[in-house]
């Protein structure tokens, strides 16, 4: 069904581009296939951004941030203020999403998406506060439609505003690994247990509680099965938002680089209202988080790097940003076979 919030998109398949692209990979210098998934990269690469040579240009790095009403049960190992803090250390270029930023050429945007916190405007900063934080999901939804669809319309506007071909997802939030392990949960129709994980660092005990917690706002809200209804019942405002900004990206054929366990949950609802986003998406790498396997499995992702990482903010999809630069860069200079004068296979 059409809703203008929630824009149509036509699948990017094109047999004569992708086989155009293959020909172009196999005529490389190179033992056929000896670029491995660097090749299947640059094939996703070229379907995205319609071109045999794809370029890279302007690459966004957003960081959406959002508190969580459900933090207050003691679900995460810091407590909430750290998400207002860090919005700080990432403006000030002390986080480590800021080094990989600067260290990539990669503009960071922070967003302010329903942080309890006020923040003094200054450059780099977006404030697009929804509510000063979610309210409690184990006490009704974390939002009501109004304030999801807000929140996506606001997504979209952020990354609609700004240049570039490339958006690199990051979010800060504590309580987060929450509302993506409950989305998980609710959207792939996989037990809570295996949903939920150590998120900044439970220990056993705090993990048993943390699981007991979930399962109680799952029971609460069974009839929020719906992508929406889901989104609205578990929160955040930061996955919300940066469901607004995949599609968005989608619709402009932007390459979307995905960064973990939350990134992904945002990715795992998109998908869910248009499938089609999946082919415009980049899985950066597979987090330490304990589902993040799952949900991968759950998008038929398969991630780039696996390198333990368990941070969040966009950290990931930094580190893979140079794979996706050189996929692009061999496609355009890489020699070939007959340009350079090499034998091809016997
Ligand atoms: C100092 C610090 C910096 C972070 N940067 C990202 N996260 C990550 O941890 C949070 C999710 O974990 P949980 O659900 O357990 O709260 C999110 O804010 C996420 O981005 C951080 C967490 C901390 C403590
Ligand atoms: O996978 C992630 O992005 C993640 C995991 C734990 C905590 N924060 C983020």
């Amino acid at each position: 069904m059409t809703n203008p919030l929630i824009p149509d998109l036509p699948s990017l398949q094109d047999p004569a581009l992708a086989a155009a692209l293959q020909r172009r990979i196999d005529q490389k210098t190179k033992p056929l296939g000896s670029l491995g998934r660097l090749e299947a990269l640059m094939l996703r690469l070229g379907l995205i951004l319609g071109s045999e040579a794809p370029c890279l240009v302007e690459p966004q790095l957003i960081v959406f941030a959002g508190d969580h009403g459900l933090a207050a049960r003691g679900v995460s190992a810091y407590p909430s203020d750290v998400s207002w803090q860090m919005v700080e250390n990432f403006l000030a270029g002390g986080a480590a999403v800021s080094v990989l930023a600067r260290q990539h050429g990669l503009a960071l945007t922070v967003v302010d998406a329903g942080v309890a916190h006020d923040f003094a405007p200054r450059p780099g900063l977006v404030v697009a506060k929804i509510a000063p934080g979610t309210a409690d999901s184990a006490g009704g939804p974390a939002m009501s439609a109004a304030q999801c669809t807000q929140a996506i319309a606001r997504g979209r506007e952020i990354v609609g505003q700004r240049p570039g071909n490339a958006l690199l997802l990051g979010e800060m939030g504590i309580g987060n690994t929450s509302a993506a392990a409950l989305l998980l949960a609710r959207l792939a129709g996989i037990e809570i247990g295996q949903c939920t994980g150590r998120g900044t660092g439970l220990d056993d005990a705090q993990l048993q509680r943390k699981t007991a917690i979930l399962a109680g706002v799952l029971r609460l809200h069974e009839h929020a099965v719906e992508p929406l209804d889901a989104l609205a019942a578990f929160g955040g405002f930061e996955i919300a938002m940066m469901v607004g900004a995949v599609l968005q990206a989608a619709l402009e054929r932007r390459v979307i680089v995905v960064d973990g366990f939350i990134s992904s949950a945002a990715v795992l609802v998109a998908a869910r209202l248009r499938p089609a986003l999946l082919e415009r998406c980049v899985f950066a790498h597979c987090s330490n988080e304990r589902a993040h396997r799952a949900m991968l499995a759950a998008l038929g992702a398969e991630p780039l790097l696996d390198l333990g990482l368990r941070l969040g903010e966009g950290s990931g999809a930094a580190l893979a940003w140079p794979l996706l630069q050189s996929a692009c860069r061999i496609l355009a200079e890489m020699a070939s076979f007959d340009s350079a004068g090499v034998s091809g296979p016997r």
